[in-house]
């Protein structure tokens, strides 16, 4: 069976980053995730950890500026050497917080740039970050992002996702597949997931529009965990959404889903 996981860039905004996790703990989750934790030294988030008994299952790479844009600088061919740092800072959060799994974002692909030449830049960091993961025994994630939200983002396709794993032929290399950005870049979320199963290293949710919890939009959650129990996912799902109106008032369908997968439904 699967597990959720609370994703703390997302939830429980309402308190600042270290206190989100007693936020956590409190409303009933074993397991977190956040995205991008590096403004605070990993020794004060594992502190926060230990005192909740809190699993950290993912979070990102240093995206590069963020303010300034930067979405992801693995397509960058001239910042090869700062990727390659920001490999080395990633590992050590996650050493310290004895984290498995580490999503690589691509980028934005700069106007006038090649798009080829960014794919070649990508696969070529992938597969040193791929290598430096393995001597730690942890999984790197891409993920296709719509381009709605991020336009030009290089990575917005399931199937190049999954020929860039075939082509890297690295058993630690997955697809990080969040069912929101899947449903925005194409549908077919249940038939697409079933196609490239094998493939997929770690699932985000949220629904559509509006990036709220699910039950908020069009997406059927029910239909979406009933499947993903019937053919034995025992990975984790990210709860990566905005609450409608607070974190916690945004846990209601998580009763229904729990409940569902106790009746064996
Ligand atoms: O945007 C998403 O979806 C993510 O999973 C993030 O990690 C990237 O911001
Ligand atoms: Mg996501």
């Amino acid at each position: 069976m699967f597990t959720f996981s609370a994703n703390l860039s997302t939830l429980f905004t309402e308190v600042p980053f270290l206190n989100r996790f007693a936020k956590a703990k409190q409303a009933g989750f074993a397991c977190i995730e956040f995205q991008f934790p590096y403004e605070i030294e990993p020794e004060l988030i594992k502190r926060e950890m230990e005192l909740h008994q809190l699993k950290l299952v993912l979070f990102n790479f240093p995206p590069g500026n963020w303010q300034k844009g930067d979405r992801g600088i693995s397509i960058c061919a001239d910042r090869q050497q700062e990727f390659r740092d920001s490999v080395e800072e990633a590992i050590r959060y996650a050493k310290t917080l004895n984290c498995p799994r580490l999503h690589c974002m691509a980028g934005i692909l700069p106007n006038g740039w090649e798009e080829k030449e960014a794919w070649q830049v990508y696969k070529e960091n992938l597969r040193f970050a791929a290598a430096r993961l393995a001597d730690h025994q942890i999984t790197l994630l891409i993920e296709p992002i719509n381009r709605y939200d991020m336009p030009g983002y290089l990575l917005s396709d399931l199937k190049h996702a999954y020929e860039l794993i075939c082509e890297l032929d690295m058993p630690n290399v997955k697809i990080q597949y969040d069912f929101y950005h899947m449903q925005r870049i194409q549908g077919e979320l249940i038939a697409s997931y079933q196609t490239y199963k094998d493939a997929i290293g770690h699932i985000q949710i949220a629904d559509n529009p509006g990036r709220h919890e699910p039950g908020t939009g069009e997406i059927n959650y029910p239909n979406i965990f009933r499947f993903l129990k019937e053919i034995g996912y025992e990975g984790y799902i990210g709860l990566e959404y905005t609450p409608k109106e607070s974190s916690d008032t945004s846990f209601k369908w998580l009763a229904d889903a729990v409940d569902l997968a106790r009746r064996g439904v």
